[in-house]
């Protein structure tokens, strides 16, 4: 069983606007985030992530004023799973002609968190996000750090929800790219309804393995690649959208539709953001 079939397209979903504004020490202008979201949405970039509106109000108006200039991609606002933040991104997708709301909810267990819980707290805020939008991702925050029958249990929960698009991501860029290839593989195998949603992946680039595990991810049936301009992001940053770009380019099996002649334009402009205006 596979996620993607050769020949296939690869997504390209853009997080430089939420998880690379948080690596800012400043934040970004809502003039900013236009501006790159229109040179993003001219490259042919599937899903632009625009912030975290649960949590940063501004957010909330940004993802409005983007959503009036983007034509093709898919507008995307993250939550956590509790139902305010939920709400709060379905009111500021309401401009959105594609809109999506991207749930995060951690997988790895402590001795606090019981299974039975995260289960039901999956369920009820995928279930709760897809009274607002049919586009809704679920996003396993720590993934690779999970116990991977408990991960798949959550996955199952997810889709059966109705989230069509599950992220797995490697939260504290701690997978290396063996482990990374088995994780998306053991997801696609074990996951009974995976085919009724595509598989994601977001890698952080602490251990420096960011690039080479989304492309490795790809090879285990991940249809999607979350990505920043310049590999902007927490910590040591995220995947460079660039690099992925040009990996899948070269392979044979696989494609983007990333028109690579705007990659110059967005990398200067997001050069700019690490500088605070006066
Ligand atoms: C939303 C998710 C993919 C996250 O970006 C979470 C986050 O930044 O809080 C991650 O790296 O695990």
């Amino acid at each position: 069983m596979s996620n993607i079939s050769q020949g296939e397209k690869v997504k390209i979903f853009d997080t430089t606007l939420r998880d690379g504004e948080l690596a800012l020490k400043h934040k970004l202008t809502a003039k900013q985030k236009v501006n790159l979201a229109i040179i993003l949405d001219k490259m042919g970039v599937d899903v632009i992530e625009i912030g975290y509106p649960g949590v940063y109000s501004k957010d909330a108006d940004e993802i409005l004023l983007v959503s009036q200039k983007v034509k093709n991609a898919t507008i995307c606002g993250l939550s956590s799973s509790k139902p305010e933040e939920i709400v709060a991104v379905a009111k500021a997708l309401r401009q959105a002609m594609k809109g999506r709301i991207n749930i995060f909810t951690p997988v790895r267990l402590t001795a606090n968190t019981m299974a039975s819980q995260v289960i039901d707290l999956i369920r009820d805020s995928v279930s709760l996000a897809r009274n607002y939008c049919s586009d809704v991702q679920w996003s396993a925050f720590d993934a690779t750090r999970s116990d991977s029958d408990f991960l798949c249990k959550a996955v199952e929960t997810a889709i059966n929800s109705g989230a069509r698009t599950i992220s797995i991501p490697d939260s504290l860029g701690v997978a290396s790219p063996t482990q990374f290839f088995q994780l998306v593989k053991t997801i696609i195998e074990r996951v009974p309804n995976v085919d009724s949603a595509s598989i994601s992946i977001h890698c952080h680039n602490d251990n420096g393995f960011a690039v080479d595990n989304s492309v490795i991810a790809v090879e285990a049936g991940a249809k999607q690649i979350e990505c920043s301009i310049n590999g902007l992001g927490v910590r040591a940053g995220n995947a460079d959208l660039a690099k992925i770009v040009q990996a899948i380019a070269s392979s044979t099996n696989y494609y983007t539709e990333v028109d690579q002649s705007w990659l110059r334009q967005a990398s200067e402009l997001v050069n700019q953001f690490m500088v605070v205006e006066k």
